[in-house]
């Protein structure tokens, strides 16, 4: 569960008092998903919202970028949550002495194996995403790219052998190969770069809602697709599930479309996907508080995936 942050009673009635149309709390209860942020689902007397307390990973700095992209994208009529302004306009708050937003809640549920239509109709969406920022300005350097993996590598070190015998070496080799072969002209804009199955909520194959928007950022597009089919064409051990990862692409590519060498990229940049998730999973496994309410999520299940890019170079043709 992740609830780095307690928030009393009193604080939380206190909170939503600075809000007109919000009503009276009537119930609060931290969100079992999500290892990032502290969320709570909120229910008042006029609706039901999610409270979320800025942690670790995120800059209070970046957040009016998140805000205004979430505006952006709603504006345009995808199914993002925006946050909800006070009586004064303001949306980013402070609670608990942590930065705190008020956000819509969406309907929708994630699912843990996608079907080959849930995939399509998820990556569909991440085509439309990448279409409707072709008009958003603003920006933010990915915190977490790969000149990021090296030093998060050498961080982790040693310890990682303590997850698995030999995974300093072995991460350490794949990604060697994948800082050599990196692309560097692929065409880049706003990316959501952490579009799991978890940040995804959907009513059968629709699509009701796209959250989490924590770690976008500007990097290579395609790498957003990338992300994507490490997350979708597998199960939550790693295991690939039959049919996801080419209904992904076919939903992405009826979208908006993959060129020839943004395709011929997907190997390299999944690979890099692996990494990266492996990587901070690690760092959090080694890393979390004891006393946090917070499931860690199992660095291996990237290794599984990583293994499995390895033996199916064919998986993208
Ligand atoms: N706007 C929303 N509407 C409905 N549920 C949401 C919304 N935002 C978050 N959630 C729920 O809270 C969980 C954790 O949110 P998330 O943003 O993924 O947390 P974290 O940033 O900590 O990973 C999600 O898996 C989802 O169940
Ligand atoms: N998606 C990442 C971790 C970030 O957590 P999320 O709940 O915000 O998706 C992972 O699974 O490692």
């Amino acid at each position: 569960m992740a609830v780095y942050t307690h928030v009393s009673a009193e604080a939380l009635s206190a909170f939503l008092r600075r809000y007109a149309e919000v009503g009276e709390l009537v119930s609060a209860k931290g969100i079992a998903e999500g290892v990032e942020n502290s969320n709570y689902l909120v229910d008042t007397t006029t609706a039901r919202f999610i409270l979320t307390l800025y942690e670790k990973r995120v800059d209070v700095g970046d957040l009016p970028f998140f805000l205004d992209l979430l505006d952006h994208l709603a504006d345009r009529g995808l199914p993002v949550p925006p946050a909800i302004r006070d009586r004064d306009g303001v949306a980013i708050q402070t609670l608990e002495g942590r930065p705190a937003c008020l956000i819509r809640f969406l309907n929708g549920v994630s699912v843990t194996r996608p079907t080959p239509d849930q995939a399509a109709t998820a990556g569909a969406a991440l085509g439309a995403l990448h279409a409707a920022v072709a008009d958003f300005d603003g920006g933010r350097p990915n915190s977490l790219g790969i000149a990021d993996w090296r030093p998060l590598l050498m961080r982790c070190g040693s310890d990682l052998d303590a997850i698995a015998p030999g995974l300093f070496a072995r991460v350490d080799a794949a990604l060697a190969a994948v800082e050599v072969a990196w692309p560097h002209d692929l065409p880049t804009s706003v990316i959501h770069a952490d579009l799991f199955p978890d940040n995804v909520l959907m009513l059968g194959a629709r699509v009701t809602g796209l959250i989490d928007f924590y770690f976008a950022c500007r990097d290579i597009r395609a790498y957003d697709v990338a992300v994507m089919h490490t997350s979708w064409a597998f199960d939550p051990q790693g295991a690939p599930l039959d049919g996801v990862g080419p209904a992904l692409l076919a939903g992405y590519g009826g979208a908006l479309g993959l060129s020839a060498a943004e395709r011929a990229a997907l190997p390299v940049l999944a690979r890099g996907a692996c990494i990266r998730f492996l990587l901070t999973r690690a760092w959090d496994w080694l890393d979390t508080p004891a006393d946090a309410l917070v499931t860690r999520k199992d660095p291996l299940a990237y290794l599984r995936r990583l293994d499995w890019y390895d033996a199916h170079p064919e998986a993208f043709a």
